[in-house]
């Protein structure tokens, strides 16, 4: 996995970088450049597009200098460059490149003071501030940031929008550039992934400076971001000299009068992943659409007060969606939670079930996964302002109760009892409708029914989930489609491996 580290970390790799490679900061900023500059010109091919250019000046300012310089070396003909010069203060690399903009013809603007002059380029480059931002953004700067803000133009940052706050608490008051691009060094930074930052970073990609791989994966960071190849690492071909109990049993216990689909959804899904086998425990009124439906799919028919006596049989189980909260299913899960030899996955109403039972929290089979939207998260621990206040709190409580909470979101946190964070990177909007989560837990319940460890199974659920629905060639992706598609996604993140 991909260790994300704070602007601290990433500075001392810096250092790092200049003294093991010996190369001077002002060449490292030139790579940074280059860089920047090749990612840039690909998504604006066109030589003639007007591009302002803001540089602060700081190391930040620096870059954006010698970008100006660089796109001008390579054709671009309307480059103007623009530099907040609101102290006296700045960098060795920053006076440095401000020299070199003379091989290029290309005369900067200065801006003191508040009062700016209409912007009419098509793109601003912003290369104000960076990851020296060590105070909240007030004064000029915050008005020049508002103004950029204001003006048509589409934003591409250099680095990180100027005044995003890298890690920790995001303030929404905060004034910080919105960018449509941000191209960043070497590593997306840690609040990329959390939903306040939406505002600021619309998209990223990733600009390899050439930063010392083995001192970034040695730093010590809690957050990870997971990739194909870990995915690929854990997924395991099935064997030639297989058969259906080689792969588990799932059980799933959802379902109700109006959440019926619910059901279906966690059930086909468990189904789809790869479990040998997939029983639905759910109430009569189901039965007929299950057959018609999913015919792969056993059932076991939920009475009033039904209570199992062959838990033990299932490898893995999940309980929750759709299921209804009734004074019988609340008994239905106390009761499992008390005797599963298995851990459990929880999702939607076995969580809220929960939420009024913390003393479940620690009878739960260890390393059992809680699959939390935010709404479910708060009902369950207490409500919380900010993304990292959660994030903080899923630390502390996975940690308590030994247990893995898939925190859901655009980038899904997957905390661990060992306090480390993995980020989800794959998904999109067109999965926002409802019925997803439900898919998403019958693919974990599948991984764990079919021996994968419980931490992988979280891992491979939420990775394989994003994936299925990014790839979905349409405006929304319906959970129903979603779910034909794991198999065939499956073998196409296994690539040869698949059989
Ligand atoms: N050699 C290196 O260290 C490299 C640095 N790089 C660039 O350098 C950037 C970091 O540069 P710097 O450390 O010079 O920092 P910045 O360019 O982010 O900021 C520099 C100045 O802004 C001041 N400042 C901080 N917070 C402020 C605020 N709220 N309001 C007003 N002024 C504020 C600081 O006191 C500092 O003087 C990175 O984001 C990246 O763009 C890249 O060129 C890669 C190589
Ligand atoms: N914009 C998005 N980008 C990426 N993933 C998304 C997005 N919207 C929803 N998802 C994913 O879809 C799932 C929705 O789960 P949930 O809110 O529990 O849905 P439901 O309760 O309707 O089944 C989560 O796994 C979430 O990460
Ligand atoms: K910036």
């Amino acid at each position: 996995m991909l260790n994300l580290l704070t602007s601290t970390q990433i500075r001392q790799a810096d250092s790092h970088t200049i003294s093991k490679d010996q190369i001077s900061s002002i060449d490292l900023m030139e790579t940074a450049a280059v860089a920047f500059t090749d990612i840039f010109t690909n998504q604006y091919p066109q030589k003639s597009t007007s591009i302002s250019i803001y540089c602060g000046t700081g190391n930040n300012g620096g870059d954006g200098l010698a970008i100006a310089r660089q796109l001008k070396q390579r054709g671009y003909s309307a480059i103007s460059v623009k530099i907040a010069r609101f102290t006296d203060k700045a960098s060795p690399e920053f006076d440095a490149n401000l020299k070199r903009l003379a091989e290029v013809d290309v005369a900067p603007v200065e801006i003191k003071n508040d009062n700016f002059e209409g912007e009419n380029a098509v793109v601003v480059i912003d290369a104000l501030l960076g990851t020296g931002l060590s105070r909240p953004v007030e004064g000029y700067y915050r008005a020049l940031i508002e103004f950029l803000n204001k003006i048509p133009a589409k934003i591409v940052s250099v680095d990180i929008p100027s005044g995003f706050c890298c890690e920790d608490h995001i303030d929404p008051k905060a004034a910080v550039i919105h960018s449509d691009l941000t191209i960043t060094f070497q590593l997306p930074k840690i609040n990329f992934f959390f939903p306040e930052s939406g505002a600021a970073i619309n998209r990223f990609e990733i600009a390899d400076i050439g930063l010392d791989e083995e001192f970034l994966a040695g730093q010590d960071s809690h957050f990870k971001l997971i990739r194909r190849e870990d995915v690929q690492k854990i997924l395991r071909p099935r064997k030639q000299f297989s058969h259906k109990g080689t792969f588990g049993h799932g059980l799933i216990v959802a379902g109700s009068d109006q959440t019926m689909g619910a059901a279906l959804l966690c059930a086909e899904a468990c189904m789809q992943t790869g479990a040998g086998l997939t029983t639905a425990c759910i109430p009569p009124q189901g039965l007929a659409g299950l057959n018609a439906r999913i015919p792969e799919i056993m059932a076991i028919i939920r009475e009033r007060s039904f209570t199992f006596t062959d838990l033990e049989k299932y490898n893995a189980i999940a309980a929750g969606p759709g299921l209804g909260y009734s004074e019988e299913t609340v008994k239905l899960i106390k009761d499992m939670v008390l005797k599963s030899q298995v851990p459990l996955v929880i999702d939607a109403d076995a969580l809220n079930m929960l939420s009024q039972r913390l003393e479940w929290l620690k009878k739960l089979p260890d390393y059992s996964i809680l699959t939390p939207h935010m709404k479910e998260f708060d009902r369950l621990f207490g409500q919380h302002n900010t993304w990292w206040g959660r994030v903080e709190t899923a630390k502390k409580k996975a940690a308590e109760n030994q247990l893995i909470i898939v925190l859901k979101n655009r980038y899904t946190f997957i905390v661990m009892p060992d306090g480390k964070v993995c980020i989800n990177p794959t998904g999109s909007p067109s999965m926002s409708t409802g019925g997803m989560g439900d898919v998403l837990t019958g693919m974990i319940v599948s991984f764990l029914a079919q021996g994968y460890e419980p931490k992988d199974a979280a891992i491979l659920g939420t990775y394989i989930h994003g994936y299925c629905g990014e790839n979905y060639p349409g405006y929304i992706c319906p959970p129903s489609a979603l779910v034909k598609n794991i198999p065939i996604k499956i073998s196409e993140i296994m690539g040869e491996n698949w059989l």
